[in-house]
């Protein structure tokens, strides 16, 4: 099953707001259906933005004020620009140059993946742990949905999973979209791995408890010192994880890293707006006329990250 796609001459996306309840594949066919997608999390995750990123070019058909409206959709995951960047470099050789641009980039993020499983499940199992079967813990949503096939950090979850050395996965629901809730433990339950659901209160105390082997979490884009941009919430884990001395590991592909960014606080936080906060689903959860504040993203600052793993390398920031 693939999170995206390019299908006889258009996109094909699964439409993640409408998970857990119904699998919908929606065929976007302009760039400005493919931003609304984007901006409604409809497809989400740096690396399936930078693939739609990609994709979206060969959709703009050499258009490029409609190529530069689609690189600035989503502010701070940096592959969704460097995805249209690629394939916008090749827009004067015409449509098939770009398309082979966008598809050799929807390849290299299956590819990224599964090489990302592997490199992190034998850092978690060679020198970093020696437990027989690791307790992972993870916010947001970096499987499949997140990329193309197969995910980021929870790509590492399923790798040990598939070896025999996944003992759980805690999955933080991940307010205020409900990422964690939603898409992870759907993913979860279809990978048949053992995994329970957790507030995202609830992350940093469990781990003080003990109980957690390793934190996971994927990233948006990583500055050049390894400062870390990833889903509202990571900090909290990392503050909490460095307090009781578990691994905090960052699972990304290289085009998640930004050399142009020297540190975390150069990095554009996307601010959602109150609405998400104060109502799910058009259910209100707080009075009429309550304002709020959401933050999509936070910073961890690389000295509490143990290591990022992409699919060339492992890092030690
Ligand atoms: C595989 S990295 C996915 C990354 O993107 C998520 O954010 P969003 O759901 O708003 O696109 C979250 O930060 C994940 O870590």
């Amino acid at each position: 099953m693939r999170t995206i796609d390019w299908v006889d001459g258009a996109i094909e996306l699964i439409d993640q707001t409408r998970l857990p309840d119904a699998c919908v594949t929606l065929r976007v066919h302009t760039v400005d259906e493919l931003i609304g997608a984007i901006r409604r999390l409809a497809v989400r995750g740096a690396p399936a933005l930078g693939v739609a990123g990609a994709l979206g070019v060969a959709l703009a058909r050499g258009d490029r004020e409609a190529v530069a409206r689609l690189r600035a959709a989503r502010p701070t995951a940096v592959n969704l620009a460097w995805g249209v960047d690629r394939a916008a470099a090749r827009i004067e050789e015409g449509p098939e140059a770009v398309l082979e641009t966008a598809l050799q980039v929807r390849d290299d993020d299956i590819a990224a993946c599964h090489a990302m499983g592997e490199r992190g499940a034998d850092l978690l199992q060679g020198d970093l742990l020696q437990g027989d079967r690791l307790r992972i813990m993870t916010v947001c949503n970096t499987g499949g949905l997140a990329c193309v096939e197969r995910g980021t950090a929870l790509g590492v979850a399923q790798t040990l999973h598939e070896r025999g050395r996944l003992a759980e996965v805690l999955a933080l629901e991940t307010r205020p979209l409900l990422q964690g809730a939603r898409l992870t433990a759907w993913e979860l339950g279809r990978m048949g791995a053992p995994h329970r659901l957790v507030t995202d209160g609830a992350g940093p105390y469990l781990l003080a408890r003990g109980g957690v082997d390793a934190v996971l979490i994927g990233a948006d884009r990583i500055a050049a010192n390894g400062d870390t941009a990833n889903k509202i919430g990571s900090y909290a884990l990392a503050l909490g994880a460095a307090r009781a001395g578990v691994p905090f590991i960052v699972v990304a592909p290289e085009s998640t890293i930004d050399a142009a960014t020297p540190s975390g606080e150069h990095i554009e936080i996307e601010d959602r707006g109150a609405d998400e906060i104060v109502a799910f689903r058009g259910a209100r959860v707080a009075p009429e006329g309550t304002d709020a504040i959401n933050p999509a993203f936070d910073v961890t600052p690389h000295d509490l990250i143990t290591a990022i793993v992409t699919e060339a390398r492992v890092i030690r920031p």
